[in-house]
């Protein structure tokens, strides 16, 4: 198992955000979190990763517990956004090469290989031509492309993204959907969190509902959002994320 939560509770200050939540992950395996806004999605992923405590339940990353887990360099994850950043502009290229800092002990001048795949990395979200830009000068859209080329040169055996095509326009989409199935095929697990699917859909093959700190669904993104479309309760709540789906 790759990602293996179980009864996972999690709580800010005196507020409990997760209320016993399990997730699976096998490898090969593409999984998206689904759920309305602060429903717990990223505070799950954060949880799986170990970047926020547990206050209760257990957690295991390639079978191994993490408190004893060192094989960072295994895992590829994408935050929300990015942060607004310090004063340094990094250039496009300077984020992507990150990627790769985790596979070596001197991170520059990189070697061929590395360039070789970071440049294919650019190229796979579309920003082939942006390599020298600072990372500022971007769109939104594009600076989240950046962090997602910088995951995959990596060449993580998990990649962990929190809503990776938000501001990301329809074409890139695709890109981004086949690039991700070509990652799975190559047997690295997804996890994805998302508002709606879109594209990324077909490689999709679970999908887990958040809702207040809970699991409400777990299966085949079909059954999932059928049963959630009719959801007696709360329909405004997940509106979009099947029409999407
Ligand atoms: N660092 C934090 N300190 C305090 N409360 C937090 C913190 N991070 C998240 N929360 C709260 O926890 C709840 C769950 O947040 P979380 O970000 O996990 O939800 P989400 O499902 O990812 O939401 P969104 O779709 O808006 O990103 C929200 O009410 C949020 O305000």
């Amino acid at each position: 198992m790759i990602i293996d939560v179980e009864s996972a509770q999690v709580g800010y200050e005196d507020r409990t955000v997760l209320r016993g939540v399990d997730l699976k992950l096998s490898a090969g395996e593409a999984v998206a979190l689904l759920g309305a806004n602060g429903s717990g999605k990223s505070t799950l992923v954060k949880a799986s990763l170990g970047l926020v405590p547990l206050s209760g339940g257990t957690a295991k990353l390639f079978d191994t517990p993490l408190g004893k887990f060192r094989g960072w360099d295994r895992i590829g994850y994408v935050p929300q956004r990015l942060g607004a950043g310090g004063g340094v502009p990094a250039t496009v290229t300077e984020v992507v090469s990150a990627g790769r800092l985790a596979k070596r002990y001197i991170p520059f001048p990189a070697r061929a290989s590395d360039r070789r795949i970071v440049a294919e990395s650019l190229e796979a979200v579309g920003l082939a031509d942006r390599g020298k830009d600072a990372v500022a000068t971007l769109s939104g859209g594009q600076q989240q492309r950046v962090l997602i080329a910088r995951a995959l040169a990596a060449e993580p055996d998990l990649l962990v993204m929190d809503e990776p095509t938000a501001g990301v326009d329809a074409a890139n989409q695709d890109l981004f959907a086949e690039l991700l199935g070509r990652r799975k095929r190559a047997g690295c697990a997804v996890l994805l969190v998302a508002h709606e699917l879109g594209p990324v859909a077909g490689i999709i093959d679970r999908c887990v509902v958040l809702s207040d700190g809970r699991v409400v669904g777990d299966g085949p993104p079909r059954q999932v959002l059928d049963s959630a479309g009719h959801h007696p309760h709360d329909p405004q709540a997940h509106h979009g994320m099947w029409s999407a789906a």
